[in-house]
């Protein structure tokens, strides 16, 4: 996720003007060398003297984390986070000044500019704050603004929601097999559906449910087959799925140390 956001924010910035650090010092410096920014050996040599910093790593490496920026990033700076179910307070609390936190849910389209993030501030981050992120993110996709109460259940839909749709990709494609074709063009015509119905249901702004019906002969294959998709619950599934996502984003944000 975070090499999807560094190359947002040299889009925003210019490469000069980022530097990132990773664990993986290897991983790392190959990840600036592609995209032209300064490997940093250290997080406290990659914040230092910074106007903001983003945080990518996951959920239970962040308490760490930003305990050892303490000190070290000014007090000041924007502190941007995408960890899954980690609340801007724990963040306040761990820096220990009152740098502006703002908590961003992204999506991993956004290595291809076509994700959706969802922002919000922390108790610090004003408009200002939240105006720069979006601007920094711009290069990501769509960014739009949450209270923070609804990170939860947004890390749900559009946080995991990638992976619901290419789990139905995948779905269809080997129905396609089942019904004898080759798996290339079962996956090829399966891919192009989703992308195709995706992108019509954005640019149409229609609502699905009507898209569907258009879709939908009386009496014909369409109603049949959707018959299948209610009569095994599937949309009951689906809000299940995106529910029990939302419940794991909470415990993620609780079991922190
Ligand atoms: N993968 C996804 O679809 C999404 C992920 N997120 C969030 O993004 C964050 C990162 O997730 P991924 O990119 O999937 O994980 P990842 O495991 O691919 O990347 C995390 C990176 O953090 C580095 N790291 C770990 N501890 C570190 C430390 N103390 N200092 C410096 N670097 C450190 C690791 O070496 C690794 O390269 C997570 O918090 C996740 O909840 C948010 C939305 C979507
Ligand atoms: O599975 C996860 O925890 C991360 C957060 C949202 C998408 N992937």
């Amino acid at each position: 996720m975070g090499e999807a956001i560094l190359s947002s924010l040299v889009g925003a910035v210019g490469a000069d003007r980022v530097r990132i650090s990773d664990g993986r010092a290897e991983y790392g410096a190959a990840v600036a060398q592609r995209h032209g920014v300064r490997w940093c050996a250290t997080n406290a040599e990659a914040v230092d003297g910074v106007g903001a910093v983003v945080i990518a790593v996951k959920p239970k490496d962040v308490g760490g984390l930003v305990g050892g920026l303490a000190g070290v990033l000014a007090d000041e700076a924007l502190v941007v986070s995408v960890a899954a179910g980690i609340p801007t307070a724990f963040l306040e609390s761990r820096l220990g000044a009152a740098n502006p936190v703002v908590r961003v849910m992204p999506n991993t389209p956004a290595t291809i500019g076509q994700g959706v993030s969802a922002l919000s501030a922390g108790s610090h981050a004003t408009a200002e704050h939240l105006e720069r992120t979006e601007a920094l993110l711009a290069g990501t996709g769509t960014v739009l603004r949450v209270d923070e109460a609804y990170q939860d259940v947004v890390t749900g839909i559009s946080g995991s929601g990638p992976a619901y749709v290419f789990y139905l990709i995948d779905a269809l494609a080997e129905a396609g097999v089942v019904g004898g074709l080759s798996r290339e063009v079962a996956l090829d015509l399966a891919r192009a559906t989703v992308a195709g119905s995706g992108a019509m249901a954005l640019a149409s702004g229609e609502h699905p449910a009507i898209l569907r019906e258009r879709v939908s002969s009386p009496a014909g294959t369409t109603v049949a087959g959707v018959r299948e998709l209610d009569e095994r619950g599937v949309r009951a599934a689906v809000i299940a799925a995106v529910d029990a996502a939302r419940a794991r984003s909470v415990e993620l944000g609780r079991d922190l140390t």
